[in-house]
């Protein structure tokens, strides 16, 4: 795989980690088929805990690749990427084994949606994240905001996505958003240290737990959310308001 590689930490962490420092791990497709393989080879090990991260200090992930899917103009071409990524977060969100967002940078767009979709946030001391998607004049359209009514209370849930605003560490924390803060120099070794007192407990405790989460949650009602979310995201996808505002990210200086 060339722009998401996978890490085992002994038997207990597998580490999925987007590796596109350059461009802040930005999501192309490319990116979307190797986090699939990556969460196949996962779901296959002897791992127990799934951790999802980002390369370098600076971002966890920038969300879509704005350099490609600029091209994407009507709302059937943004369907069908919304769709492809909606499904790979839905497969997140579902997964057997528990998963860990370690936010290890700045989250935003569809990378908030990514860390919404794991079970549990870690996060450094120096993360900031938002839903900026109305920045840009559109929705979250791989299925975060369906999920983050899930993960916070509706009121939190609402802010967060109607203020399209950046939080940090601190807020996030205090909210319920993300879990943990690591100050460790090394966040990733911080993270895996942080996680040994899960992984070091029987295998079997940690999948029943998982599933006790899993029994918690209403996957047609989550489904269907998340097709409604979709398919709101890519009517507004094909607006002018939206085609302007990623001209604008794209040409500033
Ligand atoms: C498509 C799905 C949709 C969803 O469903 O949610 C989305 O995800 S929409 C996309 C939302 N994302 C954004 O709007 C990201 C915008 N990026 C930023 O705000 C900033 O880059 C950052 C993430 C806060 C990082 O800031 P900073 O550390 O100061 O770096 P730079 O801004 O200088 O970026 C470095 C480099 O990377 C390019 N870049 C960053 N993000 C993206 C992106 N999402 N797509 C394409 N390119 C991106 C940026 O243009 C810089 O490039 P160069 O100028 O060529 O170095």
């Amino acid at each position: 795989m060339e722009s998401v590689q996978i890490k085992n930490y002994g038997t207990g962490v597998t580490l999925i980690q987007i590796d596109r420092k350059e461009i802040r791990n930005a999501i192309n497709e490319q990116v979307m088929d190797e986090l699939n393989q990556a969460l196949t080879l996962a779901e296959r090990d002897a791992s127990c805990i799934v951790v999802i991260s980002g390369s370098g200090e600076r971002a966890f992930c920038s969300g879509g690749d704005l350099s490609v899917f600029q091209y994407l103009k009507t709302e059937k071409q943004a369907k069908e990427m919304l769709l492809k990524m909606g499904a790979i977060l839905e497969r997140l969100a579902f997964f057997p084994k528990v998963t860990v967002a370690a936010l290890n940078g700045t989250a935003v767009g569809g990378g908030s949606e990514l860390a919404t979709a794991c079970d549990l946030r870690i996060a450094a001391p120096h993360v900031k994240l938002g839903f900026v998607q109305g920045e840009l004049g559109i929705t979250t359209g791989w299925g975060g905001s369906s999920l983050l009514f899930e993960r916070v209370t509706n009121q939190i849930a609402l802010d967060m996505l109607l203020s399209a605003r950046m939080y940090s560490t601190d807020e996030l924390y205090k909210q319920g958003f993300v879990h943990k803060v690591i100050y460790n120099a090394s966040f990733l070794e911080g993270v895996i240290e942080y996680l040994e007192s899960y992984f070091l407990q029987n295998k079997g405790v940690l999948q029943a737990y998982k599933a006790r989460l899993l029994d918690q949650l209403d996957r047609p009602n989550i489904h269907r959310n998340i097709q409604n979310e979709i398919k709101d995201c890519a009517k507004l996808w094909e607006t002018d308001v939206h085609h302007e505002a990623v001209r604008a990210f794209l040409n500033r200086s």
